[in-house]
């Protein structure tokens, strides 16, 4: 029996109990784990997937599967995590993202840079799988912006942005230099209709749907203007599983981009219109978010990856604005009849 484990946050971790399977797990909390969690229990059965937090999780949560308490600092209780589980696969999401980490940089610091070092060293110790998740955050102003391809300068302005290049750059350090299995996707902002972002910067284009199904209007924070890759959590959560199972001869590099479309606030106005002909977009925009975005790529060259092994995404504009209407729709029409 093996284990996979993907950490995600303080709150939520989870091993996943795999036959043979190299499955990844989602954080338990954060809003791409819960979306991963539901992605694998959909697929492998729930008590294939161990939730770990070190807050109580609620009701759905605690009984849609196994639950364990872990936290990524504490490198000891790692450790035995991997060895008592016999953990093969490590997915590592624990994070503070751009806005909230610039709210808090030593946190951040802590988080994202010491707790990357206590992942990379139990992964090297146990030659594990490594998943580490960077993001359109590690380039910034001075980085080509449209596009931005894979090798460029990264000099990133935010905490977040600088301890996701330094997670690039050791993760690929330990895999040269230890052979450490590491693989690593810049994702996109993504987008899910069933979990709440963390605080980032992207974060409106989650709210936005929200708002618009149960007030039909939403108030902005970032210029109608601001154009960022995006990406639909059904297309990152495949592109996860696509590039850990890929195989290590087909990747000519451990650090990818993938990309899905790239739109403005103005472009996801005008298409959620032609579905609720009375939306509303108002703007008041958040000078930290606001430079953090106008730092960022607007769009992203994923050509490596479509190039090395298939990655190829699902959701565009139009189909991302059916889904995520349709989720919130029926979402309030459940609400309506309770
Ligand atoms: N959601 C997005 O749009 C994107 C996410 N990513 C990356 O994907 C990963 C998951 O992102 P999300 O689920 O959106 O983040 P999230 O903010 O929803 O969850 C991140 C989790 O990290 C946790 N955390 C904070 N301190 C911790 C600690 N000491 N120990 C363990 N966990 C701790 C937080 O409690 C939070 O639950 C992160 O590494 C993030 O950088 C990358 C690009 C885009
Ligand atoms: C794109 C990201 O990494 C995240 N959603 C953020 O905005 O901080």
């Amino acid at each position: 029996m093996s284990w996979h484990l993907l950490h995600t946050s303080i709150r939520a971790h989870q091993i996943m109990r795999g036959n043979s399977w190299p499955r990844e797990l989602g954080g338990g909390l954060g809003q791409l784990g819960v979306g991963l969690a539901n992605f694998l229990r959909k697929r492998f059965g729930k008590d294939n997937v161990i939730l770990s937090d070190i807050r109580k999780p609620p009701d759905h949560i605690f009984h849609g599967g196994p639950f364990i308490y872990s936290d990524i600092l504490d490198y000891k209780n790692l450790r035995e995590i991997v060895v008592n589980n016999r953990i093969t696969w490590l997915f590592h999401y624990s994070a503070l993202l751009s806005a909230i980490g610039e709210a808090n940089v030593s946190l951040a610091r802590a988080v994202n840079i010491t707790g990357l070092h206590n992942v990379l060293d139990v992964a090297a110790e146990h030659n594990l799988r490594l998943f580490v998740p960077s993001t359109i955050g590690a380039f910034g102003p001075t980085s080509p912006r449209n596009p931005t391809p894979d090798i460029c300068i990264q000099r990133p302005r935010t905490i977040y942005g600088v301890s996701k290049v330094h997670a690039e750059l050791m993760g690929e350090y330990y895999h040269y230099r230890y052979g450490l299995d590491f693989r690593c996707l810049r994702y996109p902002g993504i987008i899910s209709a069933d979990s709440q972002p963390g605080g980032g910067t992207t974060d409106y284009a989650v709210q936005i749907f929200h708002d618009a199904v149960k007030n039909g209007k939403f108030e902005c924070n970032l210029k109608s203007s601001t154009r960022l890759p995006m990406m639909y959590i059904d297309d990152c959560l495949r592109a996860t599983l696509e590039v850990m199972e890929a195989p290590a001869e087909s990747l000519s590099m451990r650090t990818y981009n993938v990309n899905a479309m790239s739109f403005t606030p103005e472009d996801l106005a005008q298409e959620l219109l032609k579905h609720i002909p009375e939306f509303q977009i108002t703007y008041n925009v958040d000078s930290v978010r606001q430079a953090i975005a106008d730092s960022w790529p607007m769009n992203f060259d994923d050509s490596n990856a479509r190039k090395d092994w298939g990655w190829k995404h699902d959701f565009d504009l139009p189909e991302l604005v059916t889904t995520m209407l349709n989720f919130h729709g029926s979402d309030t029409r459940v609400a309506q009849a309770n």
